[in-house]
C-alpha cells in the first residue's frame, strides 16, 4: 500500500485541526484589528487632549495678552476681543476636564488647572473692571501689585505637566498599536499562509489519489485484460483438448503409418497454425528416420532424411529445443543460419517401450506457448502409441501371413493373392505362371537326420526360394515340403526357365544343423501358366500339381509342365478356356 493510504485515517482530524487553527486565526486577526482600532482612537484621544490644554492655555494668553492691551490703550476694541477670548478659555478648560475622565491623574490636574484658569480670567476681570470703573492708570497701578503672574506660571506650569503626561500615554500607546499592528501582520501573514499550506496539501492528496486511482483503474484494465487472455488460452486449451479427443480416435482407425502421420501432421496443423514441421518415421533396417508427412510453413528447414545421430532428441529420448531463449545446441538436421532471428525448432522423439519409432519436429517464428508444448507432447506421446500398435498390427498381420519355419509366404496369403495377381496380369494381356514345388524322398530325409534337421533344411530351401524370386514374385510355403511359386508378367517358357533355375539352386542347398551339414536334396515342379493351362486361380493351382505329381512319376528332380490331357478338374473359367 501506498504511504497516502497509510496517512488517510488522520486526513480528517488533520482537516478539521486545519479549520480549527485558521478560525483562531481569523478570530485573532478580527481581535488584533479592533485592539488597532482602539489604539488608534486613543491615541486621537491623547492627541486632542494636547490640543485642548494647548488652546486653553493659549485662549487664557490671549484674554490676558487682550486685557492688556485695552490696559495700555484703553480701546474699546481690545476690551471686546478680551471679552470674546473669555470664554472660549473656559471652554477649552472646561473641555479638557471632560476628556480626562478617563484618566484619574489627568483629571485631577485638568480641573486644577480649570481652577486655575478661572483664577486667573477671574484677576484680569478684575482688573478690566477696575479701569472701566476708575481708569486705565488706576488699573495699571493694581496690576503692579495683582497675583496674575504667578497665576499664569501655575496654569503654566499644570499644562506642561499634563503634556508631559500625555506625551508618555502617547510613547505608550504608539508601542501598543505597533505591537498590534506587528502581531496583526503575523495573523494576516498565517491567514494567508495557513490557507495555502492547506490548499497545498489537499491538492498533493487529490493529486495522489487521482494517481492511485489512476493506477487502480489500470491495475483493473489489467486484470480485465488478464482474465479475457486466460478466458482465450482456456477456450483454445478447451479446443486443443477436443481436437486431441478426435486425433486419438482418428489414430485408432489408422490402418498404416503413413496413414497416422499424415492425420497428424493435419491435426498440428490445425492445432498450430504458426508452426511447420516433419514427421520422421524410422527405417529400422537402414537405421535413418526419413520424413512421412510435412505441415505448415517451415521457418527452419530441416533434413527430408536424417540418422538418429543428427537429432538431440533421437539421441537422448527426449524433447529437444533450440532458439527463443531455450539454448543454442542445434540439432545437426536443421539449418538455423537461414531461420529468422526469433525462430524455434522442437524434436520430440516418437519411442514405444525404449524403441525409436520416428521423430515429430516443429518448427516457427512466432512464440510457442507453454501449454502448446504440452499439446505437441500429447501428440507425440499419441503417435509413439499407435505407431507401436500399428507395427504390432503388421508384425502380427506378416506373422499370420508367413510360414514362421521359412520366412515364406503361408498358402492363405497364396489364395488371397493370386486372384488379384491373376486378374492384374489378365486386365494388362499378360501371362502368369505357377510353380509347384516338392521335395523329394523327404520322409526319408526325415527319417534318417532327424525331424528337426528336415525342418533346417525346410528353412534354407526357404531362403534359396526368397533369393531365387523378384519383389513382384511370391514364394509360398504350400505345405509340409511343399512350396509354391507364383511368377506375374512370367509365360510358360520362362517360367520353365526360372523353375530350372530354382530346381538346380534347392539341389545345392544345404543347412548347418546340431554342427554339420544336411543335404542337399532334390526337388520336384510342376508349372502351369495362364492363360494356357487355367484362368482361375484353383485351377491353376490343380494343374500345377498335377504336372508335379507327373514329375515325380517321371523318375523326380525335374520339372513338368501342365499338359492339356492331365487335367483332373476344370473350373467354369477353364471350361471356356479349354474349348477354345
Ligand atoms: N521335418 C519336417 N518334415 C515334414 C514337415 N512337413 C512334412 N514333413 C514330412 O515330409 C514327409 C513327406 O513325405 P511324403 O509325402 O511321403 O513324400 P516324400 O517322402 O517326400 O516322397 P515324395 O514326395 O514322393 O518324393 C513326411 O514324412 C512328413 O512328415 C515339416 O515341417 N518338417
Amino acid at each position: 500500500m501506498p504511504p497516502f493510504s497509510r496517512l488517510r485515517p488522520y486526513r480528517s482530524p488533520a482537516l478539521a485541526l486545519a479549520i480549527v487553527l485558521l478560525i483562531g486565526v481569523g478570530v485573532a486577526t478580527i481581535w488584533s484589528i479592533r485592539g488597532f482600532s482602539r489604539g488608534t482612537e486613543w491615541l486621537e484621544h491623547t492627541y486632542q487632549v494636547i490640543a485642548r490644554i494647548e488652546a486653553t492655555e493659549s485662549a487664557v494668553r490671549t484674554a490676558e495678552s487682550t486685557a492688556r492691551a485695552y490696559r495700555l490703550t484703553d480701546n474699546p476694541q481690545q476690551q471686546a476681543e478680551y471679552l470674546a477670548a473669555v470664554p472660549v478659555a473656559l471652554q477649552h478648560a472646561a473641555d479638557l476636564v471632560a476628556l480626562t475622565v478617563d484618566n484619574r491623574g489627568q483629571h485631577q490636574r485638568a480641573r486644577q488647572l480649570q481652577q486655575r484658569v478661572q483664577a486667573r480670567l477671574g484677576e484680569i476681570a478684575r482688573l478690566v473692571e477696575l479701569q472701566n470703573r476708575q481708569g486705565a492708570e488706576q488699573a495699571r497701578v493694581a496690576t503692579l501689585t495683582s497675583s496674575g503672574i504667578g497665576l499664569m506660571q501655575g496654569i503654566t506650569v499644570l499644562a506642561g505637566e499634563m503634556r508631559h503626561v500625555e506625551q508618555q500615554l502617547l510613547a505608550q500607546r504608539r508601542v501598543a498599536i505597533a505591537g498590534r499592528a506587528s502581531l496583526l501582520t503575523g495573523f494576516i501573514v498565517l491567514g494567508i499562509v495557513l490557507p495555502m499550506v492547506l490548499l497545498g496539501l489537499l491538492l498533493r492528496g487529490l493529486a495522489r489519489e487521482n494517481l492511485r486511482s489512476r493506477e487502480l483503474e489500470r491495475e483493473a484494465r489489467n486484470a480485465m485484460q488478464a482474465l479475457e487472455n486466460a478466458a482465450v488460452v482456456s477456450g483454445r486449451l478447451s479446443e486443443q483438448r477436443r481436437a486431441l479427443g478426435i486425433y486419438a480416435g482418428l489414430l485408432q482407425s489408422c490402418e498404416s503409418l503413413p496413414e497416422a502421420m499424415q492425420v497428424t501432421a493435419q491435426v498440428i496443423g490445425q492445432l498450430l497454425p504458426n508452426a511447420g514441421g516433419r514427421c520422421y518415421a524410422m527405417r529400422a533396417s537402414e537405421n535413418i528416420a526419413e520424413t512421412a508427412a510435412r505441415f505448415g510453413w517451415e521457418s527452419v528447414a530441416s533434413a527430408g532424411r536424417l540418422e538418429p545421430s543428427d537429432c538431440w532428441a533421437l539421441r537422448r529420448g527426449q524433447p529437444h529445443r533450440v532458439g527463443a531463449g531455450h539454448g543454442h545446441v542445434v540439432c545437426a538436421h536443421l539449418q538455423f543460419a537461414d531461420a529468422p532471428p526469433d525462430a524455434w525448432a522442437l524434436c520430440l522423439p516418437l519411442a514405444a517401450q525404449g524403441t525409436a519409432l520416428g521423430l515429430l519436429h516443429l518448427n516457427g517464428a512466432q512464440p510457442l506457448g507453454t501449454e502448446d508444448v504440452g499439446v505437441i507432447e500429447a501428440v507425440a506421446e499419441q503417435l509413439s502409441l499407435a505407431m507401436a500398435n500399428l507395427q504390432l498390427r503388421e508384425t502380427l498381420r506378416v506373422q499370420s501371413l508367413r510360414d514362421p519355419l521359412t520366412g515364406l509366404f503361408n498358402r492363405r496369403f497364396l489364395e488371397e493373392n493370386l486372384q488379384r495377381e491373376l486378374l492384374r496380369c489378365e486386365r494388362r494381356g499378360l501371362p502368369l505362371s505357377v510353380l509347384m514345388i516338392d521335395v523329394d524322398h523327404f520322409k526319408r530325409f526325415n527319417d534318417e537326420y532327424g525331424h528337426a534337421a528336415g525342418d533346417a533344411l525346410l528353412a534354407a530351401i526357404g531362403a534359396t526360394l526368397r533369393a531365387s524370386t523378384r519383389g513382384e514374385d511370391l514364394a509360398c510355403r504350400y505345405g509340409g515340403e511343399e512350396f509354391t511359386v507364383v511368377l506375374p508378367e512370367i509365360g510358360r517358357e520362362a517360367a520353365l526357365q526360372r523353375g530350372e533355375e530354382i530346381r538346380l539352386a534347392i539341389a545345392a542347398t544345404t543347412a548347418a544343423h546340431m554342427g554339420r551339414t544336411v543335404g542337399p536334396t532334390t526337388a520336384s515342379l510342376g508349372i502351369a501358366s495362364f492363360p494356357a493351362d487355367a484362368a482361375a486361380p484353383d485351377t491353376l493351382l490343380d494343374r500345377a500339381d498335377t504336372a508335379l505329381y507327373r514329375a515325380k512319376a517321371n523318375g523326380r528332380d525335374r520339372i513338368e509342365l501342365a499338359r492339356a490331357g492331365d487335367a483332373r478338374s476344370a473350373s467354369p473359367a477353364d471350361a471356356v478356356l479349354q474349348s477354345r
